[in-house]
């Protein structure tokens, strides 16, 4: 067996023993020439790939910060605009030091370099978003995706706030990890601390105010999502991360500056979102359309992968507190009719952990979950 990462795909009693890991059969797909089924995407590229880059603003966040007046009316337009449109806008001026943001790439990187042995140490937990995936193979049977994830929370309302994540990282890989986990957690810090002062333009820019969308999601939960998309033999058969739109409310994703593979679809084509340097691309999720009644959308997106190259990305996801509802303001509620109902987070959670793969039409999906009754399975576990 090939030295290197290896996907974890549950033991198949007919098949001839690869290796084991933990009772799972261990094949090394990485390497291989040829890309197993389970992997293909048959309509992956159904829809064209355009080489013209989505039209994202750039949002200076801080000059809409220091600023009020104009550089908030200026951040306010470009981001309602976006957020009326594709539900994607790129941030500058964001405070993040850019020795940490390189850091915690790294620390991705670091990780992912880990034998296979020391990241199934923190598999993920089934029915959780939390830990090591490796293409989803314990979750889903087909369209798996191209990548290996590592996934935790943040909470800063919580009196562990400074120290949860180095906290998960020694508890659950050992002490010798406790310096990833601090570059983490300040990572995780950071981007609450930007994702915030989002909130505050969102908020203007639908008409509650700067601090009605803050205060929602001050004490809200954050995911961390950290992914690793190898090099592919065949890149045009099989996807990175599929078509979907988050679940969360609010997405800062920093890309590796060099390899872009974020996707949008507008007008039919998917269109490429670049990496600048120094920017931090932020997306709508379900859970701010949903709070915004339908009146911000949210992004449509995928990534791709590459025949040479790998790439990292790292997805921190600003979700409101587990037992928060999700409600509209009236304000948005007088003109137009309520257009999902009242949900919690942990409710949607649970729904893409334990019922629904996360897709393009979740929220809809979820909406008729809701009204069937929890209790019910969509039948959807594609
Ligand atoms: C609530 C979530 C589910 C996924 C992670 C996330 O925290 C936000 C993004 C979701 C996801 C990336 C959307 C595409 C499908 C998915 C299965 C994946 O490819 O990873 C989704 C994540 C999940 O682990 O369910
Ligand atoms: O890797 C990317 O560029 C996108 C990842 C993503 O959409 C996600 O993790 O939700
Ligand atoms: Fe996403």
């Amino acid at each position: 067996m090939e030295v290197g990462s290896r996907v974890v795909v549950p033991v198949a009693p007919a098949d001839e023993s690869h290796g084991e890991e933990n009772g799972y059969r261990v094949v090394d797909v990485w390497h291989q020439r040829k890309i197993p089924d389970s992997f293909v995407w048959p309509l992956a590229h159904a829809l064209p790939s355009s080489d013209m880059e989505l039209d994202a603003p750039v949002v200076d966040i801080g000059a809409a910060m220091r600023g009020g007046g104009d550089a908030l009316g200026r951040a306010v337009e470009q981001v309602a605009a976006a957020c009326a449109s594709h539900g994607l806008f790129q941030v500058t001026g964001h405070g993040v030091d850019p020795a940490l943001a390189r850091a915690t790439l790294d620390g991705a990187a670091e990780f992912f370099l880990l034998p296979l042995a020391t990241k199934l140490r923190v598999r993920r937990t089934p029915g959780t978003v939390t830990g090591y995936a490796v293409a989803h193979a314990d979750r889903f049977a087909e369209n798996l995706p191209w990548k290996e994830t590592l996934s935790f929370g943040h909470r800063d309302d919580h009196p562990t706030a400074n120290s949860d994540v180095v906290d998960y990282f020694a508890s659950s890989l050992g002490s010798d990890f406790k310096p990833l986990g601090e570059v983490f957690q300040d990572y995780c810090q950071s981007m609450k601390e930007v994702s915030l002062a989002i909130m505050e333009v969102l908020g203007q820019s639908l008409g509650v105010g700067r601090s009605y969308c803050r205060d929602f999601f001050t004490d809200g939960c954050c995911t961390m999502r950290c992914n690793y998309y190898p090099p592919c033999p065949e890149p045009d058969r099989t996807l990175g991360t599929g078509p979907h739109c988050d679940p969360a409310a609010l997405t800062l994703l920093l890309q590796d500056d060099a390899v872009d593979g974020l996707q949008v679809l507008v007008d039919g084509e998917w269109r490429p979102v670049r990496p600048k340097p120094g920017a931090l691309v932020v997306n709508i999720g379900d859970t701010f359309t949903a709070l915004s009644n339908g009146r911000y959308k949210s992004c449509l997106h995928r990534a791709v992968v590459h025949r040479e190259r790998e790439r990292r990305s790292l997805a921190f996801f600003l979700c409101p507190r587990d037992d928060r509802v999700v409600r509209p303001p009236p304000r948005l509620t007088q003109a137009q009719p309520r257009r999902y109902p009242d949900f919690t987070w942990a409710d949607l959670k649970r729904f893409t952990q334990c019922h629904y793969r996360a897709d393009t039409r979740t929220l809809d999906a979820f909406a008729r979950w809701l009204g069937d009754g929890p209790s019910t399975s969509p039948g959807a576990g594609n």
